[in-house]
């Protein structure tokens, strides 16, 4: 912290000078049980960024029909990869953890830099997290939204929060927000080196490696959101950093929502005619995750890999996420030392 500046003597003591960097990940429910998952859906899906069904048309769906029925299946799922000892998701487990290791990497920059965490859902809220930041002396707020490449539904989403945040404050800290590193070096190598260490614990070799993106409606795409071509750049970059082409390392969209057209190809049908075609080794990346989650764990580790071996593939295998490896921290750590260019 800078030196305390010359207040009056009657002036209450305030702390300052200081910088917070607020990662920010999606969200998880508080339980699996219906009522937690309930809230958790209803809040995501109630979101604008999300779902841009027109509200009139858009609410009964929700209400009548997916909260009424998803809650309750997605929830057997959520069971399935919950982390039980901290009664929590494996995202917030793993994002609190890259919270913890950024700050211990930041650490020659001194208790200047105040490193915290929050889900854009459930909790910790991020309005919270910035209330606990200011609190702590931080008048400048470096916000990382965790998504390599960025798309209204997730990135942007993150910042109308933030916003809405600082709308209600009186002394709003300076902010800066993180742009996108899809097609950063250090993200692509550390993707590339992720999935041949993967493979190398392997007693086989895939044939074909997809490269699994959360899906988002095309519709989306043709209003303008460059997430796409976002996700396109970043598997181009991974298909010349790894010297292969497409019949090797190809792109798909996964976890579709609703009747919809999403992007295409979709994951479960490209792991399935490959299946049907007598492709027997595929393995699965999934660069658009900075954390495993129900998304990669459960669809793709386990829905996907049903699908391989029920249409006649052998071996298929989910590569774990860059969590808190060494690699992927390396990214974090590089993202947020540019963007706190000018400040430090
Ligand atoms: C229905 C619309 C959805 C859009 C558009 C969407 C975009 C999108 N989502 C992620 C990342 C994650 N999504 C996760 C779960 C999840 N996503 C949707 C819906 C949309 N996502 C739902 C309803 C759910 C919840 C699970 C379910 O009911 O199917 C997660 C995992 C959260 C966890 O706790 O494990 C992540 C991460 C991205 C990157 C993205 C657009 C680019
Ligand atoms: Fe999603
Ligand atoms: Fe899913």
């Amino acid at each position: 912290m800078s030196p305390e500046p010359h207040f009056p003597p009657e002036h209450p003591p305030i702390k300052h000078g200081r910088i917070g960097v607020l990662i920010v990940n999606l969200g998880t429910p508080e339980g699996t049980s219906y009522w937690p998952m309930r809230r958790y859906l209803k809040e995501f899906l109630s979101d604008r960024r999300v779902i841009e069904t027109p509200r009139w048309q858009w609410w009964p769906i929700l209400n009548l029909i997916v909260l009424t029925t998803r809650p309750s299946r997605k929830g057997r799922d959520y069971a399935t990869i919950w982390n039980n000892e901290l009664d929590e998701g494996p995202l917030k487990t793993i994002t609190r953890d890259q919270s913890t290791a950024l700050a211990e990497r930041l650490a020659d920059l001194g208790d200047r830099i105040v490193v915290d965490w929050a889900m854009r859902y459930g909790n910790p809220s991020i309005a919270s997290r910035i209330e606990a930041l200011q609190a702590q002396g931080c008048e400048r707020l470096l916000v990382v939204p965790m998504y390599p490449q960025y798309a209204a539904a997730t990135s942007a989403t993150v910042c109308d929060k933030v916003f809405d945040k600082l709308k209600e404050m009186r002394w709003q800290p300076i902010l800066r927000v993180a742009a996108p590193w899809y097609d950063e070096d250090v993200y692509i190598q550390a993707i590339k080196s992720s999935i041949e260490e993967h493979i190398s614990t392997l007693n086989w070799t895939p044939d074909v490696i997809l490269a699994s993106f959360h899906g988002i409606p095309k519709s989306y795409l043709e209003k303008g959101d460059p997430y796409y071509c976002h996700c396109h750049k970043t598997t181009r970059l991974l298909q010349a950093a790894m010297e292969v082409g497409d019949e090797k390392l190809r792109m798909t969209f996964q976890s579709r929502f609703g009747p919809e057209e999403w992007l295409q190809p979709y994951t479960d049908k490209t792991v399935e005619a490959l299946a049907q075609s007598g492709v027997k080794n595929v393995a699965v990346v999934t660069p658009g995750f900075t954390a495993d989650c129900l998304e990669t764990i459960e669809e793709i580790g386990v829905e996907n890999a049903e699908i391989f071996h029920r249409n006649g593939g052998n071996n298929f295998s989910a590569i774990p996420c860059l969590n808190v490896n060494k690699l992927g921290l390396n990214v974090i750590e590089t993202v947020v030392r540019r963007e706190l260019m000018g400040w430090i």
